[in-house]
């Protein structure tokens, strides 16, 4: 097939104005401007402008801050009561010393590496292979393979990050989002009666299958971690779990973040500064750059260290930060770019069944002033996907007393 000139390619996005009206606007698919080897931005709209850059602490590319993520050994944190696990006190101390850097480092930074998570190599692999596959079509054969989307709230198939204005900067980034759960078994409709993406790629063809395979380690991952997240702050280990029930109704959102070289690392965001919705977010990243992810934190950003394609990068997302009553705040996290390296990201959002309600937990007999309001998962998203992109951590403020 004969690959279209990249001036033919754009992500079509259509939005609200400020006086109500529906706009449409065509954005360039920065792989195709990538694919040309440009040495200068194609366009002013990539461009930071004077009052983002002072909301976004611009320099983006300050190579001495930099932050080491605590890296936790998962095979520390299993249920020490499992009638399987016979544990001496070394193990007792291994346990206790792990939920300590865990409950350190959701504290400091609401981000943090894990290791021995279970995930065999091979999955990680077949990961990245048809991420690479997807992404190695052309604009049109991806267009082809995904299908279009009607109702796109929450930026589902494949296209770029929120475009709410014309004078929003643009992101240089591509993306495909899809739901993973709860399965759904007929993906012939291109936009189910629910209003969610069902159609995978079809190509690579075994796409799908690679994903759901993932997806269901991500899934027990993130279960184990919310039970070791809760006995760290002495909860009882299924305090937090409960708000996943009935297990079935969880949803996992997959989004995979495509970052290709960009002239201007130093003008262009990868990725505009935001907080997740999730309750949790996994990350693994590929590709010839593994760096990119920078965390906000007393009133500058830090770029988080190189880390390994087997490692998992873990973050809190405003749902349980909620749940929490804040002990766990979501970090604010954005992501530069590199002039000439690629990267890729596979972020798995996990979220409690929409119609749940959410409120801060207490601990017995606490006398802690309670943070934030009774919200409905639903809700709360609706409101997150109204309001972002903002230019501070705005959307939480829905759920705070
Ligand atoms: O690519 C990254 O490092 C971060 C991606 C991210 O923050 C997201 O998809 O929400
Ligand atoms: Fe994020």
């Amino acid at each position: 097939m004969e690959e279209q000139m990249s001036s033919d390619c754009f992500h079509e996005v259509s939005f609200i104005d400020k006086h109500g009206q529906l706009r449409c606007s065509k954005v360039p698919v920065v792989q195709e401007l990538a694919r040309q080897g440009l040495q200068n931005l194609p366009d002013n709209r990539f461009l930071l402008k004077p009052d983002h850059q002072q909301h976004h602490h611009l320099p983006i590319i300050v190579p001495s801050q930099e932050v080491h993520l605590p890296v936790i050994n998962m095979a520390n944190l299993l249920d020490p009561n499992h009638p399987d696990l016979d544990q001496d006190q070394d193990q007792t101390r291994a346990h206790q010393e792990e939920l300590e850097r865990l409950a350190r480092g959701v504290k400091e930074w609401g981000l943090f590496l894990v290791v021995n998570h279970g995930i065999p190599s091979n999955v990680l692999t077949s990961l990245e292979e048809v991420v690479k596959g997807f992404f190695n079509l052309s604009f049109h054969e991806k267009k082809a393979s995904v299908g279009t989307y009607s109702n796109n709230i929450d930026n589902m198939g494949y296209g770029r990050n929120f475009v709410k204005s014309e004078d929003q900067p643009l992101d240089w980034i591509d993306r495909l989002t899809m739901r993973a759960a709860p399965k759904v078994v007929d993906d012939t409709d291109d936009d189910d009666d629910d209003g969610v993406l069902h159609v995978w790629p079809r190509q690579p063809s075994n796409f799908r299958q690679v994903m759901e395979k993932y997806v269901d380690h991500a899934r027990r991952v993130c279960e184990e971690l919310l039970q070791a997240l809760a006995e760290a702050v002495s909860f009882e280990r299924h305090r937090f779990l409960r708000n996943f029930e009935p297990s079935e109704s969880v949803v996992m959102n997959v989004r995979v973040n495509y970052y290709p070289p960009c002239p201007k690392p130093d003008q262009v965001l990868g990725l505009t500064p935001h907080s997740d919705a999730s309750a949790l977010t996994l990350l693994v990243q590929f590709g010839s750059s593994n760096q990119g992810l920078q965390v906000f934190k007393d009133k500058q950003w830090f770029t988080v260290k190189p880390w390994p394609t087997n490692a998992l990068l873990v973050n809190v997302g405003d749902l349980l930060e909620i749940m929490s009553n804040g002990r766990k705040p979501s970090p604010w996290h954005r992501v530069a770019t590199h002039k000439d390296k690629e990267r890729f990201s596979v972020a798995v959002f996990y979220n409690p069944p929409p119609q749940a309600e959410l409120e801060p937990i207490r601990d017995q007999g606490s006398v802690d002033l309670i943070n934030y309001k009774k919200v409905v998962v639903e809700d709360y998203l609706q409101h997150f996907y109204k309001v972002s992109p903002t230019k501070e951590k705005q959307a939480i403020l829905f759920a705070r007393v």
